[in-house]
């Protein structure tokens, strides 16, 4: 886990990165600025509970390039959550609080998981427990009107002007930051990857 000092504000942004791309960058600067983050943690899982593994790349390629992709010494790539054994977003996050006393943390995702964030483990008790923040996404601007997350706690949310105290506000709390967009995404990286291949043995 990386290394923080007593009182940093650190955002949580994890994600497959299968791969990672620069909308992944994207999403990570706007947070830095938007929340004021001292650190954001590119969290590489071992594999989200919810997707399919079977065309999943090694972590330590998706490890690898994403550290190419982040030479912002504020961003700290990690695979923390194989080292202990976790892929459930509520554990690896009840694990991170209880290791990093003084430290005010904020979850990160893309507009795209708040659509179906209903789905993971106990994500009742992540919004409970963390501050949201949810960047924007093509496709997925209006996912705020419809998921349930949103509608079940409607009442919490903060508005993204105030985005920048967000991690100091208790749980829940979360926020919609609009801004700059990317249509990037790593299945379609994949699957141009995978035309390219075709047309090489042709
Ligand atoms: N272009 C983007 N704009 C905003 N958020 C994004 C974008 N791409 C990814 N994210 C967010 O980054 C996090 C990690 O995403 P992930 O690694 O699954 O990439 P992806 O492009 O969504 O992958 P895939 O296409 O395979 O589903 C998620 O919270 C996702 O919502
Ligand atoms: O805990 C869950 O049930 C859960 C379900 C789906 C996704 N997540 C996490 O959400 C993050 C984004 O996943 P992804 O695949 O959209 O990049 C990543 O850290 C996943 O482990 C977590």
């Amino acid at each position: 886990m990386p290394h923080v000092e007593r009182g940093m504000v650190v955002g949580l942004f994890g994600g497959s990165f299968n791969p990672p791309h620069e909308g992944h960058v994207l999403v990570a600067e706007i947070a830095l600025r938007r929340l004021q983050l001292d650190q954001l943690w590119w969290m590489v899982t071992p594999g989200n509970p919810l997707k399919d593994h079977r065309h999943l790349a090694p972590l330590e390629e998706r490890l690898r390039l994403s550290e190419a992709l982040t030479p912002d010494p504020r961003i700290k790539v990690t695979a923390f959550e194989k080292t202990i054994g976790q892929s459930y977003t509520a554990k690896t996050l009840e694990f991170v609080k209880a290791r990093n006393p003084g430290i005010r943390f904020v979850w990160i995702m893309g507009a795209d998981n708040l659509q179906g964030f209903h789905r993971w483990q106990n994500w009742q008790k992540i919004a409970r427990t963390f501050p949201i923040a949810v960047i924007d996404r093509p496709g997925s601007t209006l996912a705020y009107l419809s998921s349930r997350m949103a509608k079940t706690f409607d009442r919490a949310r903060v508005d993204e002007d105030d985005a920048g105290a967000l991690a100091f506000r208790k749980a829940p709390a979360w926020t919609f930051i609009h801004g700059p967009r990317s249509p990037l995404s790593s299945s379609a990286l994949r699957q141009r990857l995978e035309l390219e291949k075709c047309a090489d043995h042709k």
